[in-house]
């Protein structure tokens, strides 16, 4: 297991080999903060790397009535449009043993976030800090939806940041709203997941750039690594 800096690099021959080893971990880790809490909150990614995670550890034996689930980012659109990660979370993590687990959703049916931001964040808010958070990366070196050049992105990524920011960008196909990078980074135990050279490049070259450029730096510090090609 490589190590530098502050972060644990862990590289595997194979996506299935890193499927089940960050599956115990998060399981683990799960299980060690509940020794800890009466409630622990867990944060996960949409995107395409994490499903086959998600259903290793939903039939992990842990205490998931006492585990709550955000995403770490949302697409402001419906749990019903493909695109949601609500839906993907619930239809491949929250299901088996973790369908015990209680969502928190960070959309609700509103046309902009900021009609409704408030109420979103009063749910997450009590239950903060995150005990894990399960978190992927953009070749772009973003990270939830903490996108370079997005609008939104600064106050996200400042000290002071909210709990929740909208976040626009004209490429992107829908408003997100992302947990801040202090929420994020504030997690107890953090696992990026990342497939492929080019994210390892990126994340190489992220680790040279400032958190507006690459704002996966922003939640790098002590977090567990785990690649593969
Ligand atoms: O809502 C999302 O899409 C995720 O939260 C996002 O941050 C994702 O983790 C990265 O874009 C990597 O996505 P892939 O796993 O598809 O490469």
């Amino acid at each position: 297991m490589e190590r530098y800096e502050a972060l644990i690099f862990k590289e595997y021959p194979d996506f299935d080999m890193l499927v089940m080893d960050v599956a115990s971990a998060l399981a683990n880790d799960l299980s060690e903060a509940l020794h800890h809490e009466d409630r622990v909150l867990f944060a996960v990614p949409g995107g395409t790397t994490p499903g086959p995670v998600f259903d290793a550890l939903s039939v992990a034996d842990l205490d998931w009535e006492r585990v709550d689930i955000c995403p770490t980012d949302e697409r402001w659109v419906p749990e019903i449009n493909p695109r949601s990660n609500a839906r993907l979370i619930k239809e491949r993590l929250l299901v088996n043993r973790a369908m015990a687990a209680r969502f928190l959703p960070l959309y609700a049916s509103a046309l902009q976030p900021e009609d409704v931001l408030a109420e979103l964040e009063a749910m997450i808010a009590p239950k903060l800090p995150l005990a894990v958070a399960l978190l992927g990366m953009g070749a772009d070196m973003h990270t939830a939806s903490l996108f370079p050049k997005a609008q939104g992105l600064e106050k996200a990524l400042s000290e002071n940041a909210p709990i929740l920011v909208p976040v626009r960008r004209e490429d992107l196909p829908e408003t997100r709203v992302t947990l801040s990078a202090r929420v994020l980074d504030g997690a107890m135990r953090k696992h990026l997941l990342i497939q492929g050279e080019d994210k390892r490049i990126a994340l190489e070259k992220a680790r040279k750039l400032r958190a507006k450029e690459a704002p996966i730096q922003s939640v790098l510090d002590g977090a567990n690594v785990h690649w593969t090609v």
